[in-house]
């Protein structure tokens, strides 16, 4: 079968660009791969990995006659790189995008978009600590959810042709207005990594002020979080730049919950530690349930139910 995309444009290839590139390649997505970035030494490893067909350091040149560009650099590059092409692109093009944040990429790149262009952005919600074309593997996408948050006027046909690209890479795919998926991302995604980076930052300065062996002899759940804490910085910096509301406000939240369980601990409050540990517990369960997380590996521990 004839591939749905000519040539499909990626702009930016690190983590999620090359999973792209290869994922594309292995459903056959695309007659052709043209892939740009702004470094000569990541398009030069993108090239020894042959992740595409062609390479440019120049993004317009690489977005000329492109059916499909997808943009997947820091969400604060997001804006000029989209006025970089605009000039290049093919009427009847969609642009689309990667980032983590979606209300001030739409901000920024709409207004760069040509007319008879289709801008429709997304956000794989998939990922690891590592980035770098080396980073890349072909299942990254594999059921995970993929969220499209059509803009003003956005075309129907151009989502669907979209969603159906995402759907073949193995996603989940569903739509969300831009405002709310940055709340619910501000929660989920961007708030546990700003307390991931504070946690081993902390950790880490008490180590060199006590001299002790917090890091040395750390246990699972410091070592899980010091994976979310290596983290590239460049990224992470664009989540919490562009995102500013969303994160603080959920941020106001968790402060107030936090000093509830600091009371309980304070005042011996055994009753109140236990009952918000059981809920939680059972939020991860039914998170489980819902087939979006592989399960914590079963050890034969006896797991307590509610009220046990
Ligand atoms: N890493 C994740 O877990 C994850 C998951 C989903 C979405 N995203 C989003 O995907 C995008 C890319 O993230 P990544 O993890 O692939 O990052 P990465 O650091 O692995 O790759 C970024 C790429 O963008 C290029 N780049 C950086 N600044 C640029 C600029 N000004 N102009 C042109 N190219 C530039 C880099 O050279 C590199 O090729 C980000 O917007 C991020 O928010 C990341
Ligand atoms: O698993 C990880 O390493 C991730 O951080 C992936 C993760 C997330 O928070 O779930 C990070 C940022 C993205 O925008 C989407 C996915």
């Amino acid at each position: 079968m004839k591939p749905p995309f000519k040539r499909l444009t990626l702009i930016g290839i690190g983590l999620i660009g090359s999973s792209i590139a290869l994922a594309a390649r292995r459903k056959e997505l695309a007659e052709e791969i043209v892939i740009s970035t702004r470094s000569e030494a990541t398009l030069d490893r993108a090239r020894e990995l042959g992740l595409g067909d062609r390479y440019y350091l120049d993004a317009a040149e690489a977005a000329e006659g492109a059916d499909l560009v997808i943009l997947c650099v820091p969400v604060g590059a997001c804006g000029p790189v989209a006025k970089w092409i605009a000039p290049c692109l093919a009427p009847g093009a969609i642009v689309s995008d990667v980032g983590s944040v979606k209300e001030a990429v739409v901000r920024s790149m709409s207004p760069h978009i040509p007319q008879g262009v289709h801008f429709v952005p997304a956000h794989p919600i998939a990922g690891t600590e590592h980035s770098g074309p080396d980073a890349g593997f072909a299942e990254l996408f594999e059921n995970r959810w993929c969220l499209i948050t059509p803009v003003e006027g956005s075309d129907a046909d151009a989502i669907a042709r979209l969603a159906a690209f995402w759907t073949a890479l193995g996603s989940n795919v569903e739509e969300m207005d831009p405002v709310r998926h940055d709340r619910v991302l501000a929660i989920t995604s961007h708030l546990p990594h700003l307390i991931a980076y504070n946690l081993v930052g902390t950790a880490h300065d008490l180590e060199t002020v006590t001299q002790s062996e917090v890091i040395k002899f750390s246990a699972g759940g410091f070592r899980d979080s010091t994976r979310l804490a290596a983290s590239d910085p460049t990224m992470w910096r664009d989540v919490f730049l562009n995102n500013k509301d969303a994160v603080l406000e959920m941020l106001g939240r968790f402060s107030e919950e936090l000093a509830a369980l600091q009371r309980a601990v304070r005042w011996g409050d055994g009753e109140a530690l236990y009952k918000a540990f059981e809920r939680t517990r059972y939020i991860r369960r039914n998170i489980i349930e819902a087939g979006q997380e592989t399960p914590a590996p079963d050890f034969g521990r006896h797991v307590k139910e509610p009220g046990e």
